[in-house]
């Protein structure tokens, strides 16, 4: 099935110079104004295998804004946490909606369709921020962990714009609220999320901090057990039936991986029992998923014959 990967590195350099004149397809993120100014021709990809390969090409080790690829982590962290009365806070299916979408939580009652959504990772923040007594340095020293790596930071630029821009957040939080499905203070679930969506990493450190999803819940590396088998079972069904958004069906149906994207440019794909692919370039579709990032992940997991659905 996965096919010879000796020369990795030279398939990798190939598809990014395959994919370079792209990035005038999609339209770097500018509604929070800090991740505007990143260019648009930024370009990397990294594949981790849980028996410890690492190939990169391009930008793959500068550190960009992973944004709502930090909801796979805070939801891992929150399952953790709580079990399995996270699932009656949120819900575990498609939204069929934009991100950032309002209309369904009125609708279903403040209560979330999955926990990769915008309303979805707010409640998972709520959650997160009512269980932790520092809930920001849980969830950095959570993501050094994963990443060996303590150089991980949060980038204090993106956060203090996203926070003088996160209104759409603030207005999901108070609908939930006002239904009585979040605990804590708004302003100190809204100063969390943003957090943990500017935290920094390069493609090498988040496909590196991931592989515990491809490797039934356990770190390769350390063989500590990051969360149960049954939980990476759930979060990788999660990310194959929403993680990217209202693409979620085109994207297994062409692609077939679980796998999460952020508006900062970033793709990751789980490959179970195998690695993980994460690629970077900021222009984004109309679906606030990477152009070429998601290109990159499709020729890879076509080459590779990487589907989960074989
Ligand atoms: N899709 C994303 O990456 C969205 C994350 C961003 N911080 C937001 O809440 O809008």
């Amino acid at each position: 099935m996965i096919k010879d990967i000796s020369n990795l590195q030279v398939k990798l350099q190939a598809l990014l110079a395959s994919q370079q004149s792209l990035y005038t397809q999609g339209k770097v993120a500018d509604y929070i104004p800090a991740l505007a100014e990143v260019s648009a021709k930024k370009m990397g990809v990294c594949v981790t295998t849980i028996d410890g390969k690492c190939v990169g090409a391009g930008d793959y080790q500068e550190a960009f804004s992973i944004q709502s690829i930090s909801k796979v982590f805070g939801l891992v962290m929150a399952m953790k946490r709580i079990g399995d009365e996270l699932w009656d806070r949120v819900n575990m299916e498609p939204s069929g909606q934009p991100f950032n979408s309002i209309i369904q939580l009125e609708w279903e009652k403040g209560i979330p369709r999955n926990p990769v959504i915008n309303a979805g990772a707010l409640l998972v923040a709520d959650v997160l921020v009512s269980h932790f007594s520092s809930s920001k340095l849980a969830f950095l020293s959570f993501m050094r962990k994963l990443a060996h790596d303590d150089s991980v930071f949060i980038d204090n630029h993106v956060y203090q714009s996203e926070l003088a821009h996160g209104n759409r957040n603030a207005a999901l939080a108070y609908l939930m609220k006002s239904f009585g499905n979040i605990q804590a203070e708004i302003p100190d679930v809204l100063s969390h999320y943003f957090t943990q969506c500017a935290v920094a990493m390069s493609c090498e450190q988040l496909a590196t901090s991931l592989l515990f999803l491809a490797n039934k819940g356990v770190d390769p590396r350390t063989k500590k057990i990051i969360c149960s088998p049954r939980d990476a079972h759930r979060v990788n069904a999660i990310l194959s039936t929403s993680g990217m958004y209202d693409q979620s069906g085109q994207f297994a149906f062409s692609i077939g991986l679980p796998a999460k994207s952020g508006v900062g440019g970033g793709v990751i794909a789980i490959v179970p029992n195998y690695g993980v692919i994460c690629t970077w370039s900021p222009p984004l579709n109309s679906f606030g998923n990477s152009v070429i990032g998601t290109n990159l992940v499709a020729c890879l997991a076509e080459e590779l014959g990487l589907s989960i659905y074989h």
